[in-house]
């Protein structure tokens, strides 16, 4: 194993290093451009052909990372300025690029491609020759059926489709994801992962505001679980137990916004749902990321340029191409071609997401002049919480009733409820999820999980934290994980958790810019260029600087913490432990249980059987 640790002999000439670091910017958005470029072309046209020009610009990519990596190490750093070091370290520890064995990094890509093809082209079918793409297909089922049995048939068809015959090529992913490690003098995988935030302590950190959090989810999955039992019966639902994990709307059950019917406290009351409006009012694609972008120029952020509209895919292709349709934003690393790739549907989680992915594109402006090391996130997390924080003004009935979106709101109690209950069905219900699913990849790339345990230890993760079990057992045969995008696209999942609790903590800040002074949940800041001001100087930072500093731009404060998350549903905490309270819903899953077999309909349980035998002698009797 090659140490990467830069070569006290070396050239300690800073001038010779600046020289070296200009070059490799003029190379690397050459380099890049070409890389993103053909990925670009297999995501919006998946054949074998764009498959293979893709798998070759990668290492090609990658061969060119490694070469300046090389070049990077001979340099002496002692006595260069923290910038420059900072410059040449991000090129030293440049993930699988730095793999020594050609052939382990041809495997690798070649995985990883076929990982990526697998899931975006996995269509279930049914006995009767239909198959269902995953969008807009079975996402469709999951967030309309209430129908126990079907929405089993989607999640255990997509599973067996995309899951488990995943499995093997996962186990060997693993391996060559952990000499990459090595190769950037880390212990394994999960630890690189780490390494982006800068810290030493991102498991503590993490799992210290997940204990924050965790009374506030679990209070929530306790109303939610009583909805659910209203709808499924005790046949499925066990008060006191896990919750089945196909029923809450969602694919992953990592959103619980479909459930909002179910779950909203005043039903009287104008609804905050506005897929009903955006298809009346006929909204296509388009005219949805027109509304998001105007937003983002309200506050004087860059709009999106000429290219973006030209170049994007906003919605599915219908002339028969497959796409990767898991949305995402792109930046081609030439200072002037940003593009996003999303199968939008009219829904509000699409016009959510489409916020999401813009907030990437707006930092991919914001930060597009620094040298190309630096045009990253303050951390991960940041990346991802951009969108999301101008969505939690966006989202707020007052402005999309003023967008035309809802077309009546209510200013009192229980209408600010039915909105905290929309957002805490979003957002808090997704705080384990986000935060199980590299707890789980960290401890197979540290060894703690064998390849024996996969579906053990997955699942092991989803009780402890989200309290939902499979409809059925699951066997190591299965290999859940591998149905979630980023699994099979080596994509970190962490910075998703890490977004959620700080974008309370941008959104409060850009609150006080705005000069908004009402309860955070009711904070628009549309239009404030202040607000705009603020979150740019922060974004146009990239990585130049550790993210406390970028935090500290923002917020004053060093560190991420739930405080803002909290006060911004302190409402609803206060209603759903009274609710709890008012049904005798224990907060937690104590009992384990196993919910009657989808695939035999309502097994008769004895309780009921007795009832039936009961009514049966007592109408004997009568007649
Ligand atoms: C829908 C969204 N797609 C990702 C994202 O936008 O983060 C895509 C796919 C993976 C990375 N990515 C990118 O676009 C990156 N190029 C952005 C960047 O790092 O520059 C996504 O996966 N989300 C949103 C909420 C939770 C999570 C989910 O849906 O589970
Ligand atoms: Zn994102």
């Amino acid at each position: 194993m090659t140490m990467s640790t830069p070569s006290v002999m070396g050239n300690n000439n800073e001038t010779a290093a600046i020289m070296f670091l200009d070059e490799y910017n003029e190379q690397a958005m050459v380099e890049y451009y070409k890389d993103v470029a053909a990925s670009w072309t297999y995501n919006t046209n998946i054949t074998d052909y764009n498959q293979e020009q893709s798998v070759a610009a990668s290492l090609a990519a990658s061969n060119f990372e490694n070469g300046m990596r090389t070049r990077a190490l001979e340099f002496n750093q002692t006595g260069f300025s923290e910038n420059t070091k900072r410059l040449l370290n991000k090129i030293i520890y440049i993930g699988d690029a730095a793999i020594e064995r050609q052939e382990d990094l041809v495997e690798l890509t070649n995985l990883l491609a076929q990982m990526e093809t697998r899931y975006s082209t996995g269509k279930p079918c049914k006995e009767d020759g239909t198959c269902y793409s995953l969008e807009p297909d079975l996402t469709r089922i999951m967030s309309e059926s209430r129908d126990y049995q079907e929405l089993y048939w989607a999640w255990d068809a997509w599973r067996d489709e995309v899951g488990a015959p995943a499995r093997q090529d996962y186990a060997r992913y693993v391996e060559l994801k952990n000499i990459g490690a090595q190769a950037n003098d880390q212990p394994d995988n999960g630890a690189y992962w780490r390494s982006w935030y800068e810290v030493d302590n991102l498991e503590e950190m993490t799992e210290e505001l997940y204990t924050q959090l965790s009374p506030l989810y679990n209070n929530l999955h306790a109303y939610v679980r009583r909805k659910l039992y209203e709808v499924y019966g005790g046949d499925y639902i066990n008060l006191r137990g896990p919750i089945p994990a196909h029923i809450f709307g969602n694919m992953w059950a990592q959103s619980w916004l479909q459930l909002l019917d179910l779950c909203i406290p005043y039903p009287n009351k104008p609804s905050v749902d506005i897929t009903p409006v955006l298809i009346e009012k006929g909204y296509t694609p388009l005219r949805m990321f027109e509304v998001s972008d105007e937003f983002f120029t309200s506050l004087g952020l860059i709009a999106m340029p000429e290219e973006f509209w030209n170049e994007s895919m906003l919605e599915k292709p219908n002339d028969g191409r497959e796409v990767v349709c898991h949305a995402s934003a792109w930046d081609f690393y030439n200072q002037k071609d940003f593009r996003i790739k999303q199968c939008t549907d009219i829904t509000q989680t699409d016009f959510i997401t489409i916020h999401h992915e813009m907030g990437h594109v707006e930092y991919y402006m914001q930060y597009k002049d620094l040298p190309v090391p630096y045009r990253r996130g303050a951390n991960p997390g940041f990346h991802e919480a951009v969108g999301d924080v101008l969505s939690l003004s966006v989202s707020t009935p007052k402005h999309l009733h003023s967008i035309g979106l809802l077309n009546e709101v209510s200013n009192d109690e229980e209408a600010d409820l039915n909105f905290l209950m929309s957002m805490a069905l979003d957002k808090i219900s997704f705080l384990p999820f986000g935060y199980l699913m590299d707890q789980y990849r960290w401890r197979i790339f540290d060894g703690t999980t064998p390849e024996s345990k996969y579906t053990e230890d997955w699942w092991k993760l989803r009780l402890q934290y989200q309290g939902i079990i499979p409809p059925v057992t699951r066997t190591e045969e299965d290999f859940d994980p591998a149905a979630k995008f980023h699994i099979p696209a080596d994509v970190p999942y962490i910075r998703y958790f890490i977004s959620f609790v700080i974008q309370f903590q941008f959104h409060d800040a850009l609150c006080k810019a705005a000069g908004q002074t009402g309860p955070l949940h009711k904070c628009d800041i549309y239009r404030s260029t202040e607000a705009g001001t603020l979150l740019s100087n922060m974004l146009k930072k990239g990585s130049s600087e550790t993210w406390p500093n970028a935090m500290e731009a923002i917020t004053g404060s060093r560190t991420m913490n739930a405080t803002a998350l909290i006060s911004y549903f302190q409402p609803l905490i206060t209603y759903l432990e009274a609710e709890n309270e008012r049904n005798g819903d224990v907060p937690g899953w104590p009992e384990s249980y196993t919910p009657a077999d989808p695939n035999f309909g309502v097994t008769v349980q004895p309780s009921t059987a007795a009832i039936f035998l009961c009514l049966f002698f007592i109408l004997a009797r009568i007649f």
